[in-house]
């Protein structure tokens, strides 16, 4: 999917929310374990009661992963379950010396056809590169994650003049690429870092994970994130598809993304 077809979702749809489909079996509604694949089975409903609110779906792969080729399987059928007008992203944060990476990329791009693919940029550009090399996919760099220990190493100072190991990745891998095949992964439990990201990549879009279940604070993220294009996709994931453990936890999960949906459409409007 092209950047333009995304911008396109998103004036069409007055959202930017991605869902994350961080299915775990021990969370699902108990009726649901007697399904021949009771993960896929969760998540087309889910997918079905959210859909209408939603321009991206963020299947984590490790989710799928955890249950061996059954999961896998669950995972290629959500996917394709998932209508072709919503942006895919495979949360797998993949990357390895260059051949490795490569394998990486067309099991995600070729193989499964996601839209794009979470990369560690911690092994460098040859690491990176392989993923930037399909048509129409993107990377989506880790830079300022949400979880407590991304202060570990990210926010370590790695010049005289005061730059962050996270604001030298997106300085330098913004080389590597453009705002049509990379975007970064900033969390929404740190919107400060947004104002310094926002200068060094003023065009790119960010994926912002951490609202929801995390804490983190939509209208900030907003203030500060967001550029003329929107530039954000903002996910949750157990806020969303965990907001009910009864046989209506579908139109539980609907409710929620249309809360923030229509939340999502009013500060589009002051765009
Ligand atoms: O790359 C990610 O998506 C990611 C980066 C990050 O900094 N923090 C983060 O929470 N995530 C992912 O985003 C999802 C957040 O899930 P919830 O906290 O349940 O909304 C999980 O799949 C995480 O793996």
């Amino acid at each position: 999917m092209t950047r333009q077809q995304l911008f396109e979702q998103i004036k069409e749809k007055e959202s930017f929310l991605c869902v994350g489909l961080d299915t775990d079996i021990k969370k699902i509604p108990k009726h649901l374990l007697d399904a021949e694949d009771p993960i896929f089975e969760f998540n087309k409903k889910i997918i079905d009661a959210t859909k209408e609110y939603a321009v991206a779906y963020k299947p984590n792969t490790a989710f799928y992963e955890a249950h061996g080729a059954k999961g896998w399987e669950s995972l290629q059928k959500t996917l394709e379950y998932i209508p072709k007008d919503i942006f895919t992203i495979a949360d797998a944060k993949r990357a390895d010396i260059g051949n490795t990476s490569s394998m990486y990329a067309r099991a995600f791009f070729e193989n499964m056809d996601f839209d794009s693919v979470t990369v560690a940029p911690y092994m460098g550009s040859d690491s990176v590169k392989p993923f930037l090399e399909f048509d129409r996919k993107w990377v989506i760099l880790l830079a300022a994650t949400s979880n407590p220990g991304g202060l570990d190493f990210q926010d370590v100072i790695v010049s005289s003049d005061g730059e962050k190991l996270y604001e030298r990745v997106i300085r330098k891998s913004a080389e590597w690429g453009n705002a049509n095949n990379i975007m970064y992964v900033v969390g929404a439990t740190r919107p400060e870092a947004l104002i310094g990201i926002r200068r060094l990549v003023p065009e790119h879009f960010l994926l912002i994970p951490g609202v929801g279940a995390q804490g983190g604070d939509l209208k900030a993220v907003c203030k500060y994130g967001m550029n003329k294009h929107c530039g954000l996709l903002v996910n949750s994931s157990r806020g969303i598809i965990y907001s009910d453990s009864t046989e209506k936890f579908a139109e539980a999960a609907g409710k929620e993304a249309h809360k923030i949906q229509v939340e999502m459409a009013e500060i589009l409007q002051r765009l």
